[in-house]
């Protein structure tokens, strides 16, 4: 099987995905930035601090060479910029979640759980400069997918459900 790659925006639910279908078909879920973390022994907010955003996209490019190298049989979740790797399509089947700004933003300020997260997340400090990247990045996300799923208001078993039906295994 070739690898799945979640792409979209922070906060989507890419690695809550990835979770809930490996506990559903056996297969491994990875996560891009649980990856450079482990890797440097640094968590992502500590890279962007210390080391600059750049140095941080240079890991990102390291991981997907990783991936593409030595990877098969995953479902791989990826932060919201990892899409722009030179090499993205050769690491599997892109799938794009989607959602509007508004609903992500809506969602994260509702679940503690969430908000926390997006805490560390240095791109997603102000509701402004995050809808901004948002909009500037949907285009890309949707000129680099190999499918295109829209998640707002769906369960997690409706969305591996779409998921599964769209992609040969
Ligand atoms: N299907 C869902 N239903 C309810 N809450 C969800 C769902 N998916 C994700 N969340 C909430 O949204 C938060 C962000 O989800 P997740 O960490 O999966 O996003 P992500 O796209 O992987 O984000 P990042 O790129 O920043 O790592 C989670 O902490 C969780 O609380
Ligand atoms: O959207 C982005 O560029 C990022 C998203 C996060 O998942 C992390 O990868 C990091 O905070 C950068």
């Amino acid at each position: 099987m070739k690898n799945i790659v979640l792409i979209g925006f922070m906060g989507v639910g890419k690695g809550t995905l990835a979770r809930a279908m490996a506990g559903k078909t056996d297969i491994y879920a990875i996560d891009t930035d649980d990856l450079i973390e482990s890797l440097t022994n640094m968590k992502i907010k500590k890279i962007f601090k210390k080391k600059g955003e750049e140095y941080f996209r240079k890991l990102e490019q390291k991981t997907a060479d990783w991936l593409a190298s030595s990877v098969q049989n995953s479902i791989i979740s990826t932060g919201g910029g990892f899409y722009k790797v030179k090499n993205l399509k050769s690491i599997g089947t892109i799938v794009y979640l989607q959602a509007d700004f508004d609903w992500i933003y809506e969602r994260i300020t509702k679940s503690k759980n969430a908000k926390k997260k997006i805490k560390k997340r240095p791109l997603f400090k102000s509701y402004k400069d995050a809808k901004k990247l948002y909009e500037q990045r949907v285009p890309e996300y949707k000129s680099v997918a190999d499918i295109i799923i829209n998640v707002e208001d769906k369960n997690i078993d409706e969305l591996i459900e779409e998921i599964t039906s769209k992609i040969k295994f």
